[in-house]
């Protein structure tokens, strides 16, 4: 809010038709029972959601997180989030989140898809390509995207882009499972080629082992960093040497394990790879950190703790990993930080392609979606950087994106009535 003060004193319209008071509340809050049968046949019960936040811009779109953390409040954050993110993407799609507190770690391919079936089951009668579109977010991926969209196709008879990530064969788009990591090094690569510098022979420190910080990991080695640390919630593995992303793609994707697995890989005497149990993984020095796992992970104390590594740049490709004292600290040593809503928008711009690849029965090449996710994130960084400038905080990326994200939604809502 501090951040958008000064867009305020410049459009006085904003404040005498209370966008802000309407910007803040979602349009519609659903939530919802999701009964299903385990495997032993016993019926468990989880709570579903779906915030509905902002349609000005465009049909809702936004992800469904499957963790058991989820709850209401978490929902309306990340709902509230995407607003300004699908806007800074320059594409016509509002924002909304959903998801639930099931836990799909250790469930079994059935359950995990007796659940979406009945999750889908309520969440059909709310969404759709020109209302709401949502995609995967934490636990939920392209397997879970599957079983999400047969069941709507089930109950709808009607094949249509109502969710994307969808797999390839049934109308999904290149480049999207990759899409959210690759987008944030595209960034990460502008911001540092406007200050002379490049990815090259940097080291790097990544948080996750998901969907964005594999590739992520992925892209950074193709642009000649190296990446020398990642974690999941049981800790983190560190090798100075480099890490081997096909392997902990087998261990995350295939085998669905932990990262400490990373280590039988490789014989005893060969093994240059240390796993911290519990260990936080931003104790471990590097030039750029790129916090990929999970809201709040990036605490003021390791904020500190990175400063005084020497790291000068920090991209987030998580939704709000780093606290807000962890943001300030960052800004008062001047470190280079681009807020997830910016770095990690190109997941679903990617989305939004897939949605107009689907609209025009196309499928593009993986070059041509490739092109246009890296585009747009030079766009978006370049829309960030402007608007810093132009309200007298350059180089606050954070004001920036929140400053350029907030004034197009604000507009529509203006041009649109009160509704
Ligand atoms: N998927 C997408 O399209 C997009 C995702 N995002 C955001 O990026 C972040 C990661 O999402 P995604 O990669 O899809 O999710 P995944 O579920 O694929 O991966 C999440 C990763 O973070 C780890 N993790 C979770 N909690 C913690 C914790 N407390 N400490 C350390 N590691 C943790 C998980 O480990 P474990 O397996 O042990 O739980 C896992 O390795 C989220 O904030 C998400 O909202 C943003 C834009 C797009
Ligand atoms: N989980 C996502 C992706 C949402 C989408 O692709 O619609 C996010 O932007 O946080």
């Amino acid at each position: 809010m501090e951040s958008i003060e000064p867009v305020f004193e410049k459009h006085p319209e904003y404040e005498k038709n209370a966008i802000l008071e309407r910007f803040v509340e979602p349009e519609r809050v659903i939530m919802f029972r999701v009964p299903w049968v385990d495997d032993d046949g016993n019926i468990q019960v989880n709570r579903g959601f779906r915030v509905q936040f902002n349609s000005a811009v465009g049909p809702y779109k936004g992800g469904l997180r499957f963790h058991p953390t989820v709850n209401l409040s978490i929902m309306k954050f990340l709902g509230f989030e995407q607003i300004l993110k699908n806007s800074l993407t320059g594409m016509s799609i509002g924002g909304a989140k959903g998801g639930s507190d099931f836990d799909p770690k250790g469930k079994s391919d059935g359950e995990v898809m007796r659940f979406c079936q009945n999750f889908m089951g309520e969440l059909y009668k709310y969404i759709g390509p020109d209302t709401d579109v949502p995609a995967g977010d934490m636990g939920v991926g392209g397997r879970e995207v599957g079983y999400l969209f047969g069941q709507y196709k089930k109950i709808s008879n009607i094949h249509v882009a109502v969710l994307t990530g969808a797999g390839l064969e049934f109308g999904g788009s290149l480049v999207r499972k990759e899409a959210t990591g690759y987008g944030l090094i595209y960034i990460a690569e502008e911001a540092l080629k406007h200050r002379n510098d490049s990815l090259k022979g940097k080291s790097v420190v990544i948080s996750g082992s998901g969907n964005v910080a594999i590739y992520a990991a992925e892209k950074a080695i193709m642009l000649g960093a190296k990446v020398i640390a990642m974690c999941d919630s049981s800790g983190y593995i560190h090798d100075e040497n480099g890490l081997s992303i096909p392997f902990i793609k087998e261990i995350k994707e295939i085998t669905r394990g932990r990262i400490s697995e990373y280590l039988d890989y490789f014989k005893e005497e060969e093994l240059t790879t240390e796993f911290v149990k519990g260990g936080i993984i931003w104790n471990v020095k590097c030039d750029i950190a790129l916090p990929c796992a999970t809201q709040n992970e990036l605490s003021e104390e390791s904020a500190r703790i990175i400063v005084s590594n020497g790291t000068k740049y920090v991209f987030e490709g998580a939704n709000m990993p780093s606290t807000i004292g962890a943001i300030n600290v960052f800004s008062k040593n001047k470190i280079v930080f681009i807020p997830g809503k910016a770095a990690n928008a190109g997941g679903v711009a990617t989305s939004a392609l897939e949605m107009a690849q689907r609209s025009s029965r196309q499928s593009w090449t993986f070059e041509e979606v490739d092109s246009r996710l890296k585009r747009i994130m030079i766009s978006i960084y370049r829309n960030i950087d402007n608007a810093a400038k132009e309200y007298g905080c350059e180089g606050n990326y954070l004001a920036g994106a929140n400053i350029t994200g907030f004034i197009k939604v604000a507009n529509a809502m203006l041009a649109q009535g009160v509704v």
